[in-house]
């Protein structure tokens, strides 16, 4: 018998992309599935892609997942404190949602509402020190889909001192998978489709989040919604610290940083990262420059949403909890054309 694997929210975007990679994982075995309004119905219905998985989602509660090794929570935000208090201290934890991904209280109240849930280990195993962290805990909180393509562009520009801290703008597009599956107005293919439109300005959840894991003090973020299922293209401007610095030093702080890294490319010179390349993929692309113009550092990364941004990162945090492979059950590469 393998990892017995539970997963809370299947029947939902980051839930379906876990079903997907937990079934082609050499170790994990899917033991529990669950759902909400769709609890009831076969797998395969939900996620006609899917099929051949026969399995039937069942109701969220506790006794569901007393058999499991671990459990993926892939809840709205919100749901997941509940739902992991009352699993056994047995099974590992690792939660897609955003409950236990902040250490501030105050910040949580600010931009989710509600009471925090407490914070867990962050799950993002290329920054300093966190693989480590990560492989000693049972309760993981994986990161949020914005926050790890602009944590993995930002992160070694203030680490290595690139960079001042205070003077970060992002501006970041998002697919509409990113947005989660239950009906909104402005998600309707009639809204989307052939549109761009910014949300949230000035008030991302994110923000926090990427403050948090980079050390960034002064964070403007703007999203976009953009017509495709899946993709996020972060583009992250830095003022550096040093007025000489060229693209060339930019670009080998960020080989330095990822260069053992089997998940995060740093693309070839004069290649810039494409939202496509990565869908299916565990895998993120980064690209640097510095623009001449305005003196500022730009680098820019390209993940799926879904992939990187949720499922893919949430197993490969699993597989350092298991010791396994830290690539088990993944794809580096992606699907295209
Ligand atoms: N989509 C993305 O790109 C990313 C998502 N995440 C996070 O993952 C989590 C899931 O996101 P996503 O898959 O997009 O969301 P979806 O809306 O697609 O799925 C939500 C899931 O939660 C279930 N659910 C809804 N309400 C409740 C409830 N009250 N109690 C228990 N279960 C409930 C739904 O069940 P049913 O359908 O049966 O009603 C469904 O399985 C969120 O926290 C999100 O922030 C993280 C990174 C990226
Ligand atoms: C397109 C879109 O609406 N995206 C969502 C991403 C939310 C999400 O999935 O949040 P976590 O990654 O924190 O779990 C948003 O911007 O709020």
């Amino acid at each position: 018998m393998g990892i017995r694997i539970g997963v809370a929210g299947a029947s939902g975007y980051a839930g379906g992309e876990l079903l997907r990679l937990i079934a082609g994982h050499p170790e994990f075995e899917l033991v529990a599935a669950t759902a909400h309004s769709q609890a009831g119905k076969p797998v395969a219905v939900v996620h006609p892609h899917l099929t051949g998985l026969d399995l039937i989602l069942t109701e969220t509660t506790p006794d569901v997942f007393a058999d499991t090794d671990l459990v993926f929570l892939a809840l709205p935000h919100g749901e997941s404190g509940a739902v992991a208090a009352a699993l056994p201290a047995s099974a590992k934890v690792v939660d897609l949602g955003a409950d236990h991904r902040l250490h501030d209280a105050a910040a949580w109240t600010r931009y989710y509402g509600g009471e925090h849930a407490g914070a867990w280990t962050y799950g993002l195993p290329e920054l300093p020190g966190q693989r480590e962290l990560i492989a000693g805990s049972s309760r993981v909180a994986a990161t949020g889909c914005y926050a790890v393509a602009t944590t993995l562009a930002l992160a070694p520009l203030l680490h290595s001192g690139l960079a001042e801290p205070d003077d970060v703008v992002v501006v970041a597009a998002s697919g509409t998978s990113g947005a989660g599956k239950s009906a909104k107005v402005h998600l309707l293919g009639s809204e989307v489709m052939g549109d761009l439109s910014p949300y949230k300005v000035g008030a991302h959840q994110h923000v926090p989040e990427i403050k948090q894991a980079t050390g960034a003090t002064g964070l403007s973020f703007t999203p976009v919604l953009a017509p495709m299922p899946r993709g996020i293209l972060a583009t992250v401007t830095a003022k550096p610290t040093n007025c000489d610095i060229t693209a060339g030093v930019v670009r080998a702080v960020l080989a330095d940083a990822y260069g053992d890294e089997p998940l995060v490319h740093l693309l070839p010179e004069g290649a810039w990262p494409h939202t496509a390349a990565t869908l299916g993929s565990a895998s993120a692309h980064l690209q640097a420059t510095v623009d001449v113009d305005s003196g500022r550092i730009i680098v820019v990364s390209a993940i799926d949403n879904l992939g990187r941004g949720a499922a893919a990162q949430a197993v490969q945090c699993a597989n350092i909890m298991f010791e396994l492979p830290e690539t088990s059950g993944l794809s580096v590469f992606g699907v295209a054309p």
